[in-house]
């Protein structure tokens, strides 16, 4: 993001063991070390990794989201992404939007509320306008979540699916400025966090899940975006910025899904996808001078021009970051992951 000296940071979350890993007795093979580090048990030994930040299996949501001060940086005018990677289960929906009867609310209603919250703070300084959009990315085509899917009668529900999707098509564009943005998609105005959660459920009601593998498991990627645009008062400066929150499909390997056809077809997709945003984020990491942004949907949408040359000017190397790129590149050819590589 724009604001703040770090322009990626990557945190770790370890989740707690599910009740059926602890009734089977798997053993927890990730350790938080400290406040940046964890230890992973792999058959070559322990490892090590380095993050920004860590928490362990206790962390509340309420713990994870307060160290996500980001929130007052795109109301500043800065674009902000918050995205979840992981292997399917590994809890990037809990996490980015929480649990099914939000009693555990994650980061994406936390922010609808951050956002209003610090508007209401502000209101006799500046004046804002909110406006949101939601999509997903499934097998490489975006759909508006926010336009709900009606079967036209004597049509299935896959034709008039496509019908709408052909109406209602969505481009990822570029602006002069260099700020990437979804054209065609359906912008929504919002005037509290209520009417924002209402438009998200609506959103989440649209999307596409397959049963096989997981039930829980979300076969596409989501994005929720969200710009505000304030005015100060004082001067009628105008500032617009924007954030985006992304809950990405699981990165599991097709082989042990045991999936079929469009199911082998999402996974491919997804893989694909998540290949390029690695690639991406490798180009970045190692100052290349070719970001390959255009390789997918995916990358198009969460990379913005600016920001590649700031990135690439403050030299940002990570180890976790190489590190995802080799499981993801190991992923992509179908190679199977030793213990613990998951992470
Ligand atoms: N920190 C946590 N505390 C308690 N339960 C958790 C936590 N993280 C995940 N879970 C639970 O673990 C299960 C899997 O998590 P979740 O559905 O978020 O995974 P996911 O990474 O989004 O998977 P997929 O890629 O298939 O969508 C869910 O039942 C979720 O409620």
């Amino acid at each position: 993001h724009g604001g703040g000296n770090e322009k990626i940071r990557v945190f770790c979350r370890i989740r707690p063991a599910s009740r059926t890993e602890s009734a089977q007795s798997e053993t927890v093979v990730v350790e938080k070390v400290d406040e940046f580090s964890v230890k992973v048990e792999t058959s070559r030994g322990d490892r090590e990794f380095q993050f920004d930040r860590v928490f362990s299996s206790e962390a509340s949501q309420t713990d994870l989201f307060l160290d996500m001060s980001l929130i007052q940086s795109a109301i500043d005018g800065y674009n902000v992404c918050i995205f979840a990677y992981g292997q399917t289960g590994s809890g990037k929906t809990f996490t980015m939007v929480g649990d099914k009867d939000q009693k555990n609310p994650g980061i994406m209603p936390r922010t609808f509320n951050a956002i209003f919250d610090i508007i209401t703070e502000n209101r006799n300084k500046f004046e804002y306008r909110v406006s949101t959009y939601m999509l997903e990315l499934y097998n490489d085509r975006l759909q508006d979540l926010l336009v709900t899917p009606t079967t036209a009668a004597g049509s299935s529900a896959a034709e008039s699916q496509q019908f709408q999707a052909a109406a209602h098509r969505v481009e990822i564009k570029r602006n002069r400025k260099g700020v990437v943005f979804a054209q065609g998609a359906e912008k929504k105005d919002v005037s509290n966090a209520r009417e924002l959660y209402a438009l998200f459920k609506q959103a989440c009601a649209n999307r596409h899940i397959s049963a096989t593998m997981n039930v829980e498991s979300s076969r596409s990627h989501l994005i929720v975006g969200i710009t505000v645009e304030s005015r100060n008062l004082t001067n009628g400066s105008v500032s617009s910025g924007k954030v985006s929150l992304v809950d990405l499909a699981g990165s599991e390997r097709a082989a042990k899904t045991g999936a079929k056809d469009h199911q082998l077809k999402e996974a491919n997709f997804i893989n694909k996808s998540l290949s390029a945003l690695g690639d991406v984020i490798s180009a970045l990491s190692a100052e290349l001078p070719h970001v390959p942004y255009r390789n997918s949907k995916l990358t198009q949408y969460a990379t913005r021009v600016k920001n590649i040359t700031n990135i690439a000017q403050r030299n940002v190397e990570s180890k976790e970051i190489a590190h995802l790129k080799e499981m993801i590149v190991k992923l992509k050819s179908g190679q199977t992951l030793e213990d613990g590589e998951d992470v």
